[in-house]
């Protein structure tokens, strides 16, 4: 079989962990790319003890275009070839748009937003190269389908990833690159656990009954794990998905039907 290459953003912890050790169990070399170096050093090495030198670890803001150019670069020399991009890293910022903060709505929409597009432009580029295809996919969210109180910049930006990959999947799709997006609803993760803390606190209520109250919406009535995200993630990068392109991918366990 021959060599397959992932890189995955954000995946020191959380749905990025997942996905990064779901495709090494499928044999993929993966890039564990992540802010937090004590993170992504952990995720790699827990890959490698595995299976020895199937994953290195890089440390970037993926904000930062140069950056994310270089991973690419530094990942084509040290794997020698890439397959498969996700954009997974992001942030979340809960406030109300009257009150939030203008520095952490930039920062939002830098990384979640101008960090995927630096991750799809990077990645389009050295797939084209190589001239035989590739998958792009990219974290959106439930709050890309419908906005909600408190997620103003969040939501936003989510919505803006999603017609990125529409655009990105039309234009990729003669060098048969295609672009996919996923859509998780909540999953239990730090992320989700600030979001509730959070919107609790606005609220002034407590995050046990802030999360019962979005888990009581999910029809199969439980939170996500970050395994449910992988498995679709998993498939999306699979021979069986190679027809399947600019799609959003629901994996909220039944709480938006569309
Ligand atoms: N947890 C949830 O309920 C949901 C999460 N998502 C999305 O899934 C993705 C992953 O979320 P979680 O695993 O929950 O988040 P998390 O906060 O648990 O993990 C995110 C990882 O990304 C890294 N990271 C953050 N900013 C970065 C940057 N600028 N450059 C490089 N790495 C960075 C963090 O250090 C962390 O290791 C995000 O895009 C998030 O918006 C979407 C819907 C629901
Ligand atoms: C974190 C996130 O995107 C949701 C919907 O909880």
């Amino acid at each position: 079989m021959s060599k397959k290459v992932a890189i995955i953003t954000g995946s020191g912890r959380g749905i990025g962990k997942a996905i990064a050790e779901r495709l090494a169990t499928e044999n993929y070399y993966v890039a564990v790319v992540d802010i937090d170096e004590s993170s992504a050093k952990y995720v790699s090495d827990s890959i490698n003890a595995i299976k020895e030198n199937q994953a290195k670890y890089y440390v970037l803001d993926v904000a930062d275009r140069k950056s994310v150019f270089d991973l690419v670069d530094k990942v084509v020399a040290d794997f020698g070839r890439l397959d498969v991009f996700v954009n997974n890293a992001g942030i979340a910022y809960i406030d109300s748009i009257i009150d939030s903060d203008p520095e952490k709505v930039e920062r939002l929409f830098d990384v979640n937003l101008k960090g995927t597009f630096w991750g799809i432009q990077a990645a389009a580029k050295q797939l084209k190269k190589q001239g035989s295809g590739g998958r792009i996919i990219n974290a959106a969210s439930l709050a890309a389908v419908e906005g909600s109180a408190l997620q103003g910049a969040y939501s936003a930006s989510k919505f803006a990833i999603r017609g990125l990959g529409q655009s990105a999947a039309k234009e990729l799709a003669k060098y048969n690159i295609t672009v996919n997006t996923y859509d998780p609803g909540i999953v239990i993760t730090p992320l989700r656990d600030y979001i509730d803390q959070r919107t609790a606190q606005i609220k002034n209520t407590t995050a046990e009954i802030q999360r019962q109250s979005v888990v009581n919406e999910i029809a199969l009535g439980r939170a996500a794990l970050p395994d449910d995200v992988a498995d679709v993630v998993s498939f999306l990068v699979s021979q069986q998905a190679k027809y399947i392109t600019g799609q959003s991918i629901l994996i909220d366990g039944g709480m938006r039907f569309h």
